[in-house]
């Protein structure tokens, strides 16, 4: 959790955030100017009112009182309009800022490498992009502007008691220190409370993200009463941290009214007082000196507005360091620098020559999961890893694709290291099909050429047609504008998969890494991807996780990988007449007549 600075304002971070405001300054300007334009007319009000009851009703002249009426109506009228605009445009700039914050957050959460995913939860990294964001446009709106604004209101409000009779003004501000007194405590007490709140929401964020994804898990093992208990706990704790934030409120808003009273009572007290003991001197306002029933009306009304603001300091200024809690944790985010490295230039066109030599990889430190693993691929060959859970067959494709950078080694394709490739590039021309297929809730066409402008139509019906998915796709709702739901969950696994094929195929790379689905698929879809997978790999270089018979007996080269080293090498054949051989022992323990998946039979727990 990110702690909030102890001085109210951190003027670094809001520099920063000030630097999303350049844009939008006129915006800004103009909406400072009506905070603080209203803050002086507000003044007005009392003044006026003070000189209708003292200059017009007192005296009888109805004309004049008349005249001050239409004064203060068509000021009360400038306000709402000014008070209209301000609203407005103070919303508008916070709304602006965090639409580009967002982007920027956007951008840089899409550039990261996979391994800040795989520390980062779901649910804290939207919590970033939705709530945390939200608190920034609130210095906008609620906080930094119209602090000013109500600053300069009290102060005005002040001189303007101390000018008009500075002991009556003196006498009413009494309770002045207790106000600000009680103010500090709850503002101290409700920034920790605040806190506590935006924790809360990430952990319930981080909860639902992840049991929503995993629904069907919890549904299938029948944990819904358990993860329920769990739900309840931190929708309990996220309640009590609301609670409590409102039971500070609760107290400081009836002290406050109760200040407010005492401050009336000592102006009604000391001005009537006052008042009559002028009129006893027969000193009246005419001379300018004593207090008229005008001046006591008058104060009450400044009164009234000088809480008002007080009351809401606290709380703005809450929204002001939460604001800046806020700005702190997406600037953290902005700030953290594990964007994947892109040096490289090189764009020549690949015809698909992979080399490994003396490849080291660790995910942490040198806990190696590759370890010297070597091995070249000529154009057009098809590479196929075999190996247990775990011996890193998953990790040989991700460093292929420059997910995560290899400790030692090197990888070159066609000849040139794959770190100087424009990263993008590189992976443009490896399509690559995993095992978990995500789509997203968009249409069959656009799950394919995921909104590229520069695919068609026409290429994507003709790589549809190329794997063979076409029929099945044309037969959906809508064909290819038909709407796959959240995460393809209306699909079949195995129309999932061909879909993916043919986001692979449509890009038409040179090199083909796939791994191979374990899920069953019915006869027809099995007989659909077996196809698909020939022609996928057809004059492509080939690098294959290999779970079917038929993908690892046509393999060019097999790799067994155990423990992240490299076992054996050879073709299927050469591999099975290696007596004693890893390769032929998978074979004897794993293949039956029936044809059961190779890598499914060793992920189900059966030892080399
Ligand atoms: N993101 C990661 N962070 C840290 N360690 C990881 C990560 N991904 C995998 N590993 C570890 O690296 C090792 C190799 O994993 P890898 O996924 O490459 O195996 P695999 O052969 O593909 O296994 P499977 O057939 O089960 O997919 C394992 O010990 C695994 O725990």
């Amino acid at each position: 959790m990110a702690e909030v600075t102890g001085k109210a304002i951190d003027w670094r971070l809001l520099g920063r955030v000030m630097h999303y405001v350049k844009p939008y300054k006129s915006i800004f300007a103009i909406g400072a100017f009506l905070t603080v334009f209203l803050a002086v007319v507000a003044l007005a009000q009392p003044i006026l009112m003070q000189k209708s009851v003292d200059d017009y009703i007192v005296v009888g002249n109805y004309n004049g009182l008349v005249m001050i009426a239409c004064l203060m109506i068509g000021l009360l009228i400038v306000q709402t309009v000014a008070q209209y605009w301000q609203t407005f445009l103070t919303n508008a700039l916070g709304e602006s800022v965090i639409r580009d914050l967002r982007i920027d957050v956007f951008n840089h959460v899409t550039a990261m490498r996979l391994r800040y995913f795989d520390r980062t939860p779901i649910g804290v990294l939207i919590t970033r992009t939705v709530s945390d964001l939200e608190t920034i446009a609130d210095i906008f709106s609620e906080g930094l502007i119209s602090i000013i604004g109500d600053m300069l209101l009290v102060i005005a409000i002040i001189v303007c008691m101390l000018v008009k009779d500075w002991k009556l003004g003196l006498i009413t501000l009494i309770p002045m220190p207790l106000l600000f007194l009680s103010t500090y405590i709850f503002k101290e007490a409700i920034k920790s409370s605040f806190q506590e709140v935006r924790t809360q929401v990430a952990q319930l964020n981080t909860f639902l993200a992840e049991h929503i994804s995993g629904m069907s898990i919890i549904q299938y093992f029948a944990r819904e009463e358990q993860e329920m208990g769990k739900f309840m706990n931190v929708n309990r704790k996220y309640r009590d941290a609301n609670i409590r934030s409102n039971w500070y409120y609760s107290i400081f808003f009836p002290v406050v009214e109760i200040l407010f009273s005492i401050s009336i009572g000592l102006l009604v007290w000391y001005g009537c007082k006052r008042i009559l003991s002028d009129q006893q001197m027969n000193s009246l306002s005419a001379t300018g000196k004593g207090i008229t029933p005008g001046t006591v009306l008058a104060f009450i009304s400044l009164l009234n507005l000088l809480f008002r603001p007080i009351r809401q300091l606290a709380d703005k200024f809450n929204t002001l360091q939460m604001g800046m809690v806020g700005a702190d944790r997406i600037f953290k985010v902005l700030d953290t620098n594990d964007t994947a490295p892109n040096q490289g230039k090189q764009t020549i066109p690949i015809t698909g020559d992979i080399r490994f030599k003396d490849v080291w990889f660790a995910y942490v430190d040198d806990n190696w999961v590759l370890k010297n693993i070597n091995f070249h691929i000529r154009p057009g060959e098809t590479l196929a890893l075999v190996g247990a859970t775990g011996a890193g067959k998953s990790s040989t494709i991700n460093i292929l694709n420059r997910f995560y950078e290899i400790g030692k080694g090197e990888i070159t394709v066609d000849g040139v290291n794959i770190d100087d490739y424009e990263v993008g590039y590189l992976r443009s021309r490896i399509g690559t099909v995993i095992q978990d297929v995500f789509l997203f809730s968009d249409t069959i066409a656009n799950n394919i050429s995921l909104n590229n402008p520069a695919i068609t139509r026409e290429q994507i019906i003709a790589a549809a047609k190329d794997v063979g998915a076409h029929d099945f796709i044309m037969r959906l709702p809508g064909g290819y504008d038909y709407n796959v739901m959240e995460r393809g969950a209306t699909l079949s696994a195995g129309q999932a998969q061909l879909i993916s094929f043919i986001r692979a195929l449509v890009y038409n790379p040179a090199i083909l890494v796939l791994d191979e689905a374990t899920s069953s698929v019915d006869t027809e879809t099995e007989h659909l991807i077996q196809v698909a997978i020939e022609k996928l790999m057809q004059d492509r270089t080939a690098i294959v996780i290999a779970h079917r018979l038929s993908t690892i007996q046509s393999a060019d080269r097999i790799i067994v990988l155990d423990h992240g080293e490299i076992k054996e090498t050879g073709t299927h054949q050469e591999l099975l007449r290696i007596e004693d051989g890893y390769y032929r022992k998978l074979y004897d323990l794993q293949f039956n007549s029936a044809g059961i998946v190779l890598n499914q039979d060793l992920k189900d727990g059966k030892d080399l």
